[in-house]
Parts: C-alpha cells; structure tokens; sequence
C-alpha cells in the first residue's frame, strides 16, 4: 500500500453515485447492511461486550449515516448487546420504516429523550448522526443533542464522520464539539479523519475490484484480513499519505 486516501466531501458524493449507477449496480439497502455490520463487528472488537457493565445508546440522524446506525445497533443485539436507541428525527421513507421495523423485532427500546446523565445507564454511545452530507451549522434538534455528547464521560464511537466535524476540515476551533474514542470511517476514510489520534477502523468492504481500479484507489486502502468486515487504521498501525481520487 502506498498510503491512505482520505475523500473529500464531494469526492464521498461521487463515489456513492457511482456504486449506485448502473455501471456497478449496487444498492442503499446492500451498502447500508454491509456498513452497519462493518460498525458493529469493530465495536465489538473494540468494546468487547464482557467490558461493557452498562447499555449501548445509539443516537440515530436523518439520513443514511442514521440507517447505518439502526443496522449496526441490529447486529450488535445479535452478537448479545443490549442496545437502545434514540431517533428524534424520523426519515418517511419505506427503507428507514423497514430498518426501525427490523429494530423493534430484535426488542430494540427507542427512547424519546436523551438522557441527562447518559453516563449513568450507558457504558458507550454510538454517533450515527450525520455523515460526510452534514453542512453548516448544526441545527434544532441535533445542537442540543451534540451539546450533550460534549459533556458525557461516557466513551462515543461515531459511525464515518464524528457529528458536528467539518468532513473536510474536522474539528472547527471556537465550536463546541465531541472528540470519539473511536471512529468507523466506511468505504474511505473522510478528510476530517487524517489528524485523528483516537482508535480508527475502516468499514464498508463492499468497493467493487473494478470499482477500485477506475477510481484509482489502488494502493490507497488497507487490505481486510482474511474474512474481517474492518481493518485497523489508526495513526499508529499505519502510514499516512494523501492523494486526489
Ligand atoms: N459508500 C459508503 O460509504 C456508504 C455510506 N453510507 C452512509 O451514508 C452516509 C451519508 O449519508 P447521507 O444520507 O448522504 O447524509 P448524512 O447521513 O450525512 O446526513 C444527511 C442528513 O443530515 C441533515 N443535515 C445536514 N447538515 C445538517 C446540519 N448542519 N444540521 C442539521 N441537519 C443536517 C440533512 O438534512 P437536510 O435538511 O440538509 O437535507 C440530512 O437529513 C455516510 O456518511 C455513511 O454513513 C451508506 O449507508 C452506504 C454507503
Ligand atoms: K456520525
């Protein structure tokens, strides 16, 4: 590998419309599943869950970065977390009905407030709030919501991007905003990421060989191991060099 490429926010747009198109054919639906697995199988091997006294609190957004985080709270309950999930911003959608659905089979609570001492019932949140399409300033009801994260001591492992970083820029000085202990970028890590000092996995092994090739992101992505849905890409097990998709 020659290092790691690091998308820009456009750069994320592009590449997602292209695995959609119908030159690869891939869906939402088939990326959103492999995503969330991807988070959750890292969670777990970061957060073991004999290591874990307390519950998990997903905070889910109203995007895909949101979807990501239903499926990844589904997958965890199956490897025996025990996951609530907080969703102030519900997306009308068939897709985001089906994944609350599939939730809520699994015993999944959905709270309606955020807690204010979240510390208390839960030993990790997980961010699925916004992802590399979050622009501008954050508003009603995710301000709030993100104001809280800032104050918890409990660990947050956010699913792409941290909510509230600028995708390209990361953390805006002068704004309020939470550091994670860990951090699922999918597919390609995200500008934002590059100075990240905290545990970085890289999910979302879906990119298609070809894909790969006409991109031109050979030698610019780890390998997975074996059958892993992760790869360790903290600043401290690998090299870092950026280059232009
Ligand atoms: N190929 C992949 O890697 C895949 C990644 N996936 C995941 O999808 C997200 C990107 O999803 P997207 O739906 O494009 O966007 P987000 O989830 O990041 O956020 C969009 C919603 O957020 C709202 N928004 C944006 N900015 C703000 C703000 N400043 N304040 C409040 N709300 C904001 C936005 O609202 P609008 O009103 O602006 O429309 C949207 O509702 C990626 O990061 C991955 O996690 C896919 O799951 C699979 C493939
Ligand atoms: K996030």
């Amino acid at each position: 590998m020659k290092g790691i490429k690091y998308l820009n926010q456009q750069e994320s747009i592009v590449m997602d419309e292209l695995l959609m198109g119908a030159k690869y054919g891939l869906s939402t639906f088939q990326l959103m599943e492999l995503a969330g697995l991807s988070c959750a199988s890292a969670i777990s091997k970061v957060y073991p869950k004999q290591s874990l006294t307390k519950k998990v609190l997903t905070i889910v957004g109203p995007g895909n970065n949101g979807g990501d985080g239903l499926v990844c709270s589904r997958h965890l309950v199956q490897f025996g977390y025990n996951v609530d999930i907080f969703y102030p911003k519900r997306t009308d959608k068939q897709l985001y009905h089906d994944l609350v659905l599939q939730c809520r089979n699994e015993e999944i609570k959905f709270i309606d407030e955020l807690p204010n001492d979240i510390e208390k019932d839960y030993s990790l949140v997980i961010d699925s709030i916004f992802g590399y399409s979050f622009k501008g300033d954050i508003r009603a009801p995710f301000d709030k919501i993100i104001e809280s994260l800032c104050k918890t001591s409990t660990p947050i492992a956010s699913i792409d991007v941290p909510s509230g970083w600028d995708v390209e820029k990361g953390m805006i000085q002068g704004k309020n905003l939470f550091v994670p202990q860990l951090i699922v970028s999918l597919a390609a890590p995200k500008l934002c990421t590059q100075t990240y000092y905290g545990i970085h996995y890289l999910g979302g092994r879906f990119l298609p060989r070809a894909f790969i090739k006409e991109t031109n992101l050979t030698d610019l992505l780890p390998e997975y191991k074996g059958c892993d849905q992760y790869v360790d890409i903290s600043i401290s097990s690998s090299p870092k060099t950026q280059s232009s998709l």
